[in-house]
């Protein structure tokens, strides 16, 4: 085992309430173990983090005055953590470091570390001092500094590097302390602090995952040294990766080839995906649209977020849905229609070039709804289109933005953009940059990795699609990963039908195979309901089976 990490671990720590609450210091310890020869950095992923549970709060712009959104993470870290100039600088050791961002500039702040009851002592080894750290003694180590290039629009980033470093090649160790907390009192105006330790492999890293987290909310401060560590999957984000074939199959429908109508219902009954060739759809208006979405996706945050933050509508970043989701993507969500009033927060050629593409997108998903009638023998070609298409029909676009995340390859690790899900509605059509990261789910439960392709159309079966066709057509469990070298953009026109229709399996369906229903009438508004108060990644439909 010698060599070998076993676990990486992150610690992650948020304050958001401290309105004007003097942060006298928090506390928490953790165990280590399973960790035979690692060197141990601490890593600030404020720049996961960095707009949870603020709401109210201004919010912190580490990620967003940089080119793609992530360069400041990545130099953020680079320059502290893991990068060229790797923390290794100071004493020659990976070091420790914890990041607090604070809206309002505290005066000065003194972070305060001890591993075991071995202070700041780098070049003296870890050995005994590390086995004895269950018992809590703090020991100075830094002093914060305000980083004067974070200063930027008046809000100051208030980095304090805790030089508290060392490379455990200790068997005995056993457990870590760190104590964080300014020396003179705020007022910590939404403070946001996260703290993210991880031992970061030399050589490999297997797993990993977070052994802790509190909201300092519980809490009363002054907090008592042995302020307890929940065990708590608290960053969902970051995972190992696990090998993830390649779907070199993706079944391809033309629409303009006989036996389209087959190929589109074989399809969904076996993957419930399937991609469009021979749409139509000028490659020029995609990429005007890509483009146009970019431009938006890199301007200043403050820009973006007069779209006013989503819910469901407008901007989002970072937090999917209302149910705490959240992703390593940046979105645009709206209701379909055709008042481009409902666009006003892009500008002209944003706006023109959207419209263009939902009437595209709209032509092309009348033909795959009429192919898709025609393949199940429904009499009515147009039986499941009118549906999605009328006046009253609930269709949603949305636009995605996953920035690299460069970072990835050297964690070994991989980044959730968007968890795993159903949607909702009949189908989604969706169309990306030739970025991979979308993956969908097979039937025995695999996850497989879809080639880009951004000449064509994803077709994506939806849960009401599913009922229709009575489990015959398969909702397809579908999510995307962050990529650690390109960004993503996706662009995805849900479509839903009116609110008061009845959805229920399809007579014909049912008829041609003589099987009773498996889900009981419900209306797309009770549907929608019923979803917005599901977490992303819920069974949805189960509430709605026989
Ligand atoms: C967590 C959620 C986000 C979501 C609404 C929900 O409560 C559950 C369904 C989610 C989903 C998935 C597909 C689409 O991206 C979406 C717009 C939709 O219709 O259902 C999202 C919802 C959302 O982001 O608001
Ligand atoms: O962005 C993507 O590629 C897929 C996103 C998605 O599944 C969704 O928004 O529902
Ligand atoms: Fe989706």
């Amino acid at each position: 085992m010698d060599g070998v990490v076993d676990a990486v671990i992150v610690l992650s720590l948020r304050l958001w309430s401290f309105v004007q609450e003097p942060l006298e210091h928090i506390a928490f310890r953790f165990i280590v173990w399973k960790i035979v020869e690692v060197e141990v950095w601490a890593i600030a992923l404020k720049i996961l983090f960095n707009s949870f549970n603020t709401e109210g709060v201004e919010r912190p712009v580490f990620n967003t005055e940089m080119e793609d959104g992530v360069g400041a993470s990545t130099c953020f870290l680079e320059r502290f953590g893991l990068g060229e100039h790797d923390a290794r600088n100071t004493f020659g050791l990976p070091q420790l470091l914890l990041s607090i961002s604070t809206a309002s500039r505290p005066s000065s702040c003194t972070f305060l570390a001890t591993i075991g009851e071995d202070h700041y002592r780098p070049s003296s080894p870890p050995s005994a001092a590390l086995v004895g750290g269950h018992r809590w003694r703090p020991g100075i180590s830094g002093t914060g500094t305000v980083d004067g290039e974070r200063m930027r629009k008046g809000r100051p980033r208030f980095l304090c590097s805790c030089a508290h470093h060392y490379s455990v090649s200790d068997r005995h160790l056993r457990s870590l302390s760190l104590f964080a907390g300014p020396s003179s009192h705020g007022p910590w105006i939404g403070s946001d602090c996260n703290i993210g330790l991880s031992a970061v492999p030399s050589i490999s890293c297997t797993h990993l995952f977070s052994i802790g987290s509190f909201h300092l909310e519980q809490f009363r401060v002054p907090l008592a040294d042995s302020a307890m560590v929940v065990l708590a999957n608290t960053i969902p984000l970051l995972r190992s990766p696990k090998a993830c074939a390649y779907f070199s199959s993706v079944p391809v429908v033309d629409l303009s080839e006989p036996g389209a109508a087959e190929a589109i219902v074989s399809a969904c009954g076996e993957f419930g995906f399937f991609k469009v060739a021979g749409h139509g759809i000028p490659m020029e208006l995609m990429q005007r649209l890509e483009l146009e979405a970019l431009r938006f996706f890199h301007s200043p945050q403050a820009e973006k977020e007069k779209a006013g933050v989503a819910n469901p509508f407008g901007y989002g970043n970072k937090r999917i849905g209302p149910n705490g989701d959240v992703g390593w993507v940046e979105y645009l969500l709206f209701a379909v229609t055709a008042d481009p009033s409902a666009y006003a927060c892009m500008d002209y050629s944003f706006r023109s070039a959207l419209m263009e593409y939902l009437l595209g997108v709209r032509k092309l998903a009348s033909e795959v709804l009429e192919l898709m009638a025609d393949g199940l023998k429904l009499k009515q070609r147009e039986a499941l289109s009118n549906l999605v298409l009328g006046d009253e029909s609930d269709g949603l676009i949305r636009l995605n933005h996953y920035p690299k995340f460069p970072l990835l390859e050297r964690l070994n690790c991989s980044l959730t953009g968007f968890g795993e899900h159903t949607d909702p509605q009949l189908i989604s059509i969706l169309r990306s940059n030739n970025s991979t990261g979308l993956q969908i789910s097979l039937r025995d439960g695999s996850w497989v990795s879809v080639p880009p392709d951004n000449e064509s159309f994803f077709i994506i079966v939806g849960d009401t699609l599913q009922v229709l066709t009575n489990g015959r057509f398969k909702s397809v469990r579908h999510r995307v990963l962050a990529n650690g070298s390109k960004s993503r953009v996706s662009m995805i026109y849900f479509f839903g039908p009116a609110p008061t229709e009845k959805i229920v399996p399809l007579g014909e369906v049912m008829g041609e195979r003589a099987e009773p229903s498996k889900y009981r009438e419900f209306t797309w508004s009770e549907y929608k309901k019923a979803a917005y108060k599901t977490k992303l990644g819920d069974y949805r439909l189960g509430q709605f089976e026989k």
